[in-house]
């Protein structure tokens, strides 16, 4: 399975563009896309979930485009989890979980039934019938992948997942995002090097709104002063990327 950006271009209104003819192309089962502050990732993202419209250039899934009467059947199989979740007044987790699949096009009860299987896989059974603005912003952002497996997607796109986590729930993010790298594809955003585990096996990096690097974590690791190793290897391999931005 591959995404494609082909010449992506996009502005937010008349400011200056973030991306200028951007392309990229992605098959791996779990890519982490790095960049600073501002370097366009949530944008990218967005992109890529069909969510902004490229004003040039064109995105694609597997050869599918997101576009016009393809767009449906593109979102039943890219899911994009965005870094603020939104729950649903009145809902229950489980219930809002349903809901992702229903509005994908699943029959309710279809639906209904693959929610628990995939509130199961994130491990939020136990939260299962709390209301969905009574959860805290990981149980969220857990909650917004269960809605993506109940659709059986399979790209999922998570938007700085580890943002404001704490270091317990950054590993179980981690751990959760291994298993899911199993079945489905998965696409992670994120500034913090730390994140690059080692259950990615590509990492793209995003820098100034273009891809300054892409191939295997050990590539990626390579770029750092020999002296280094571990974690410290990918924040200097980072840091000779995108310099003084880190
Ligand atoms: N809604 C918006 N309107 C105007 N400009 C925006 C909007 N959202 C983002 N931008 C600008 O687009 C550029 C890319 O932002 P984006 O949020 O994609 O970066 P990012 O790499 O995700 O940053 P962060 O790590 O801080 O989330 C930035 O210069 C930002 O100021």
């Amino acid at each position: 399975m591959h995404l494609v950006f082909d010449h992506v271009s996009f502005r937010y209104g008349r400011k200056t563009p973030v991306f200028n003819e951007l392309s990229l192309r992605i098959d791996a089962r779990a890519t982490v896309l790095l960049g600073p502050n501002g370097a366009g990732k949530s944008t990218l993202m967005a992109i890529a979930a069909s969510h902004l419209t490229p004003s040039r250039g064109s995105v694609t899934f597997d050869g599918g485009t997101a576009k016009g009467r393809h767009l449906a059947a593109y979102r039943e199989r890219v899911a994009w989890i965005p870094q603020q979740i939104t729950p649903m007044p009145g809902l229950t987790v489980r219930e809002q979980v349903a809901y992702a699949g229903w509005l994908k096009g699943m029959p309710k009860d279809a639906a209904w039934r693959a929610s628990e299987d995939a509130l199961r896989r994130v491990d939020l059974t136990r939260l299962a019938e709390r209301k969905s603005n009574q959860v805290s912003g990981g149980q969220l952002r857990r909650m917004g992948i269960a809605g993506a497996l109940t659709h059986r997607s399979e790209l999922i796109l998570m938007d700085e997942p580890t943002a404001g986590l704490d270091p317990t729930q950054r590993r179980v993010f981690r751990k959760l995002v291994d298993d899911l790298a199993d079945s489905v594809q998965v696409i992670v955003s994120t500034h913090q090097t730390e994140d690059l585990a080692d259950l990615y096996t590509q990492v793209a990096v995003l820098s100034h709104g273009e891809i300054s690097f892409q191939g295997s974590p050990a590539d990626f690791h390579a770029l750092a002063p020999t002296a280094t190793d571990g974690r410290e290897q990918a924040e200097a391999a980072y840091a000779t990327l995108v310099g003084r931005e880190i």
